[in-house]
């Protein structure tokens, strides 16, 4: 089981407004989001025995549900709660911080079943969506606003899926706008991953 460690947002209290405005409880968001990633895990997992014609009349039932709820970009949850793990999203792997400063991030991170390839090992493209996330995390830390410029990222070992695995992110340089930061991802004692990346501080005006 992954512990649980309260990262302070910079603006917890607009957040979780949000969530009252929009009628929701702060900790049934979360079992919302939780319970979403588990159901994507057994959608992943599921065998031909599924009922699949039941299954899409809930999902439509519920996306004619949600579809009068829809709100512009700023006054939306979903990803907007950082004081619960993952900021209250299902987009990335699970990625739970058990530190993040304005010069490294560490945490626990797990790669639910949807996340898998192939043979259990987890894809390709979802290892940097990690790397993302928790570099955005320090570069977030920092007050700044800014945008991946590159994000390369070398593959030393498969990633485990359904594993509880560390990550860690550190600031290596900054030169001007520019910040040049690594992280590794490992399994253990093994390296499943390495990433080096650049993160542009955006220019006033910039989108
Ligand atoms: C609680 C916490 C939650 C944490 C929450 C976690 C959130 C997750 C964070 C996710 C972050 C993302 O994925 S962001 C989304 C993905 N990224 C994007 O969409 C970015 C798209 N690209 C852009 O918008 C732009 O290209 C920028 C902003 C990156 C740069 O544009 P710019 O501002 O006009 O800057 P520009 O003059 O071009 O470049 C500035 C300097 O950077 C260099 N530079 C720019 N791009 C590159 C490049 N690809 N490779 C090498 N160098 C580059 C230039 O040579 C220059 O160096 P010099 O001449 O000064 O030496």
């Amino acid at each position: 089981m992954l512990a649980l460690f309260r990262v302070d947002p910079p603006a917890t209290r607009s957040r979780e407004a949000k969530c009252q405005h929009a009628g929701m409880s702060v900790d049934g968001y979360r079992a919302m989001t939780s319970a979403l990633r588990d159901f994507l895990d057994l959608v992943a997992t599921a065998g031909p025995g599924a009922d699949v014609d039941a299954l899409t009349t809930d999902l439509r039932r519920w996306t004619d549900r949600l579809a009068p709820h829809r709100v512009d970009e700023s006054r939306r949850v979903f990803g907007e709660r950082f004081d619960l793990p993952d900021r209250g999203q299902t987009m990335t792997p699970l990625f739970v911080p058990r530190l993040v400063t304005t010069v490294r991030a560490e945490g626990v991170a797990r790669f639910g079943e949807y996340f898998l390839g192939s043979n259990g090992a987890a894809h390709g493209g979802a290892v940097p969506l990690l790397f993302d996330e928790v570099l955005g995390h320090v570069v977030l830390a920092r007050g700044l606003r800014a945008r991946t410029a590159y994000l390369h990222t070398e593959y030393r070992a498969i990633t485990p899926i359904g594993r509880d695995l560390t990550v860690r992110a550190r600031v290596d340089r900054v030169s001007g706008r520019k910040l040049f930061l690594t992280a590794e991802l490992s399994d253990g004692d093994a390296v499943c991953a390495e990433s080096e990346a650049l993160f542009v501080e955006l220019r006033d005006g910039a989108p």
